[in-house]
């Protein structure tokens, strides 16, 4: 049996709705205590599947972890107990990987299981792999683990093919103790890269170019610990700026970065939408109905979020007029286009774009979540639609979202969490 979420559609969403600490910040923050012996403090940390396995992961490697309270946690890093990190870990969460550039940053030998694809995609390592080669790493692969000699590290020049948000993480937490200069060029630009590397320098790191394509790392010999807050989530915030526009509702959003919005923020501008910033809160104005259609292509940041790409193909479906949205960041990222359509959507793809024909009713119907954004935008469906939704294997959205059912039940949704066949 797993979890499952019925939904009773069209209820009104009225009220303040707070946003969490970002998990994808979080996750690099969290691994990157492993650079340096101390007691960290790390607060807005989200209360996350994947921040509990992160935990169990740190904790394998020999580190102390204490939950302080709902979303404070300390770290007690008092050197690497064990020097591999096993698949059974890795496999339950593709992040784990990151620990490869701490341990090769210590470590002169490191042994990490190579992480497996998922449902959007076969998410390759060769960016971080190269990386670390760069830096002097020897890198083998052998029954998949990654084997890394690393007792001669050196600053190095590490051009990315493509500006892999993980790629340039763990290559920042490799060289940050490495001697010498290294410049990541082709960086990704990401708001949680910026978090990290701020959370890097707190500890001492000497980390310029942040959030720009150049970044530059000057080795330091040693760090320290620190006392950090996680930023916002940004994706979260988009996630709750759709449900107020598709339930016609009136949101009042909590801890919305607006500057972290970027393009999301501009493209929903395009269509009509009005933002309001009253203090903390901000409120969005707008009710799908009565928005424009929109032609959208996910990029890296600073272009339109892969993470937002299930939430926006749905408010599109419920906008009049032909949309499209184009995935170029992941291979596979189109799972919930089906189970939309089940719900009435008119939407079909072809050559990595979907075409929607949008301002069709949805209808509630049993739905399967296949990720964590694919399964947060059926949920947003379930809310849009006439009658009752039920959202299988909901263990994915639970891996990112922060408490999402109570969060939006305090609100005006009607959201029950129930056990299904898997
Ligand atoms: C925990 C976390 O922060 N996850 C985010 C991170 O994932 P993640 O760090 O895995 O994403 P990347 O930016 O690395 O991946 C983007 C693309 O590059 C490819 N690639 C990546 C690395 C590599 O060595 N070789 C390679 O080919 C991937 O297969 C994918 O097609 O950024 C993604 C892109 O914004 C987001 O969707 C994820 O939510
Ligand atoms: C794809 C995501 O996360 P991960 O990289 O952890 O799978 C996401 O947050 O949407």
């Amino acid at each position: 049996m797993v979890d499952g979420f019925r939904i009773k559609g069209k209820t009104p969403l009225n009220g303040v709705i707070t946003v969490s600490g970002a998990k994808n910040a979080a996750l690099p923050i969290i691994i990157a205590t492993l650079v340096a012996k101390g007691e960290y403090i790390l607060r807005n940390v989200p209360n996350l599947r994947d921040i509990r396995v992160t935990m169990r992961l740190l904790e394998d490697l020999g580190m102390e972890t204490e939950k302080l309270d709902e979303n404070t946690y300390k770290i007690v890093n008092n050197g690497f107990k064990r020097t591999e990190a096993s698949y059974e870990i890795v496999k339950q969460m593709r992040a784990s990987f990151l620990v490869m550039g701490p341990m090769i940053a210590n470590l002169d030998e490191a042994v990490v299981s190579l992480p497996g694809g998922c449902a959007i995609g076969s998410r390759p390592v060769d960016l971080h792999l190269k990386g670390f080669e760069l830096l002097g790493a020897d890198i083998t692969r052998v029954h998949g683990y990654v084997h890394a000699k690393a007792d001669k590290l050196r600053g190095a020049e590490i051009p990315l093919g493509f500006p892999s948000v993980g790629a340039t993480q763990n290559i920042m937490m490799a060289a940050v103790k490495t001697p010498g200069k290294t410049v990541i060029s082709n960086a990704a630009r990401e708001p949680e890269i910026v978090d990290l590397g701020n959370f890097l320098n707190k500890m001492g790191a000497k980390i310029t170019g942040l959030g720009t394509p150049n970044i530059e790392i000057e080795g330091v010999e040693e760090l320290h610990a620190v006392e950090y807050s996680i930023m916002p989530d940004r994706i979260e915030a988009g996630t709750y700026i759709i449900a107020t526009l598709i339930t016609e509702g009136n949101l009042r959003i909590q801890n919305a970065k607006l500057e972290d919005l970027g393009v999301f923020k501009s493209e929903l501008e395009a269509m009509g939408v009005k933002f309001e910033k009253n203090g903390e809160l901000l409120s969005v104005i707008g009710k799908a109905r009565d928005l424009k259609p929109s032609k959208i292509k996910t990029l890296p940041h600073p272009g339109f979020p892969t993470d937002m790409q299930p939430q926006m193909m749905l408010l599109q479906a419920l906008v009049n007029g032909g949309s499209s949205m184009e995935e170029t960041v992941f291979e596979n990222r189109f799972m919930h286009v089906p189970e939309f359509n089940r719900m009435g959507a008119d939407i079909t793809i072809r050559h990595g774009v979907a075409f929607i024909n949008g301002g069709l009713p949805l209808t509630g119907a049993e739905v399967m979540s296949s990720d964590l954004r694919a399964g947060a935008a059926l949920v947003l469906a379930g809310l849009a639609a006439d009658g009752v939704t039920v959202v299988n294997r909901v263990y994915h959205i639970d891996r990112g979202y922060d408490k999402l059912e109570l969060k939006l039940n305090t609100v005006g949704a009607q959201i029950e969490r129930i056990k299904l066949d898997i």
